[in-house]
């Protein structure tokens, strides 16, 4: 497992890179959609992949040696830029935008489009899955106090849910030593779509406890 990296970069220096990669990764973004929706001639397609491949060597001539990490630095702030849910420079990520009402309460809206499709105009499920796991995750973080870890996630589709404006919502349900039941939702303008419901644990290592067996 990668580490979480203490890295002293001001927070004020941290806002100037985030004004900086924040518009890259929502041109990314843009062209994923515009990467399954186009329907240029072949040829302009040919021609924007070259330009594409282009703009790929010029990023790489500089990078990291693998993926980003989660990094925290002395002034409390913690970034995790790479993540697959609220990354801010991944292009994959939505990305999820959490309001943390109080410690085990958790909220986000979300707009999501042609890349998450599954069934025809419907949410992939994997993905409902995705979003509500990162959403549980930090809701059993109880507003980023502790490290936890998903064990179990259950996960049960009311209906389809529809591509387009969404809400999630989490909160702790309940806790037992290292665990914390977490239930969660996926809504659309008509009600409830998908419902959750998992174990968060507090790993042995990070209670500062011996794993057991
Ligand atoms: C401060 C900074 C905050 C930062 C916050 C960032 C938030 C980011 C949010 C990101 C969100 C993204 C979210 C993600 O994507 S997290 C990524 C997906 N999850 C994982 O990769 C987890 C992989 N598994 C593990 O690391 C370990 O197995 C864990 C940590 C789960 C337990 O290993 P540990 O060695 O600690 O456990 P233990 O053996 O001492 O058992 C302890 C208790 O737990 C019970 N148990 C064990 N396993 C399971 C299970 N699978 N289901 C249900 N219960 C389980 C067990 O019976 C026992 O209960 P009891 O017998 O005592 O009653």
């Amino acid at each position: 497992m990668g580490e979480f990296v203490h890295e002293e970069i001001p927070s004020t220096e941290l806002d100037r890179l985030e004004a900086t990669y924040r518009p890259l990764a929502d041109a990314v973004r843009d062209l994923l959609d515009a990467t399954i929706r186009t329907t240029v001639p072949e040829e302009q397609v040919r021609a924007a992949q070259a330009e594409i491949e282009a703009l790929v060597a010029r990023l790489r001539a500089e990078q990291l040696p693998g993926p980003a990490g989660v990094r925290f630095n002395s002034e409390a702030r913690a970034w995790n830029w790479g993540n697959a849910v609220v990354g801010l420079r991944n292009a994959v990520a939505p990305p999820l935008r959490i309001v943390h009402e109080s410690a085990g309460h958790a909220w986000a809206e979300v707009e999501l489009g042609a890349p998450y499709e599954g069934p025809p105009g419907l949410v992939h499920g994997g993905v409902s899955a995705m979003l509500l796991d990162h959403l549980m995750g930090e809701t059993a973080s109880a507003a980023f106090t502790r490290v936890t870890f998903t064990g179990t996630l259950t996960m049960t589709y009311r209906r389809g849910t529809p591509l387009g404006p969404l809400r999630l919502e989490a909160r702790i349900d309940r806790e037992e030593g290292r665990k914390v039941w977490v239930v969660a939702s996926i809504g659309d303008a008509d009600g409830v779509t998908v419902e959750a419901e998992g174990v968060f644990i507090v790993p042995a290592w990070a209670a500062g406890e011996a794993a057991r067996g």
